[in-house]
């Protein structure tokens, strides 16, 4: 059985593990220590949804169709032996679906805001969503900046020093570039929100608090960290 730390309340845990198991069938009826809801928000093609695949299953399909409403999918990962079940919402990017979007903001433990780091106006709307965060989320939502489509530096219209900055002053856990195509960064996103994630509900413990410790940065040409080895680091930025 799966512990459902807060912010989510009783009903909400029931529901989510209803939910979990009816749609997630006998595969994810295994055992896990912790399950925590991740939500992906971010203007509509910025790649919320390959990402989610991405972390699925390492293949994005080519052909993708905007979200409708929200979606989830749910993928199991060990983060310092903890067995950890992700729940992850894809929630559409599209205005029009903004109202039904921010009602799970509420119960979820982790966001994750993308932005396509080859069109700027997706990063310059970063600060509405935190906004919308700060608004509709729990207070202790532990929150990642996601630089997606990394793989068109070429193209690239924002710096990362730009997420840098805006990760450090909106207090989010990390700044991140990924290219769900490419699977780059994908699994090291997902780690890092999980083992923060843990550290809070007691999951994990170190000797000093990590919640304190400075944002971690992980460019486009970072190397991939994995399991152990991830640690808090700084871009030179
Ligand atoms: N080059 C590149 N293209 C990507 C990447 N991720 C997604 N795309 C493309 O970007 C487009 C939009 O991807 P989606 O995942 O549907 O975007 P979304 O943010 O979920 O969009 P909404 O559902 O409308 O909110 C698709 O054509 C994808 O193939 C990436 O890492 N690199």
């Amino acid at each position: 059985m799966c512990s459902l730390s807060s912010p989510a309340d009783d009903t909400e845990m029931q529901w989510c593990r209803t939910s979990l198991f009816q749609s997630a069938g006998r595969e994810d009826e295994e055992r896990c220590d912790f399950l925590f809801k991740i939500i992906l928000i971010g203007d509509s093609n910025v790649g919320k949804t390959c990402v989610i695949q991405s972390f699925r299953s390492a293949e994005v399909t080519e052909l993708q169709h905007n979200t409708i409403g929200v979606d989830f999918t749910v993928r199991s990962i060990d983060v310092d032996g903890r067995r950890v079940k992700m729940q992850v919402w894809d929630t559409a990017g599209q205005e029009r679906f903004r109202t039904i979007t921010q009602s799970y903001y509420r119960s979820a433990h982790g966001a994750m805001i993308a932005y396509d780091l080859s069109r700027r106006d997706t990063f310059d709307s970063l600060p509405h969503w935190i906004q919308a965060l700060e608004q509709y989320g729990a207070a202790s939502l532990v929150l990642v900046l996601i630089g997606n489509k990394c793989d068109l530096e070429a193209q690239r219209q924002v710096l990362f020093e730009d997420a840098c900055t805006l990760a450090e002053r909106s207090g989010a856990l990390a700044a991140l570039e990924t290219s769900a195509k490419h699977h780059h960064n994908i699994e090291e996103a997902f780690q890092l929100m999980a083992r923060e994630l843990l550290v809070r509900h007691g999951g994990i413990h170190y000797q000093d608090n990590q919640s304190d410790s400075p944002t971690v940065y992980l460019h486009s040409d970072s190397h991939p960290i994995e399991g152990e080895q991830l640690e808090k680091r700084s871009c030179d930025c």
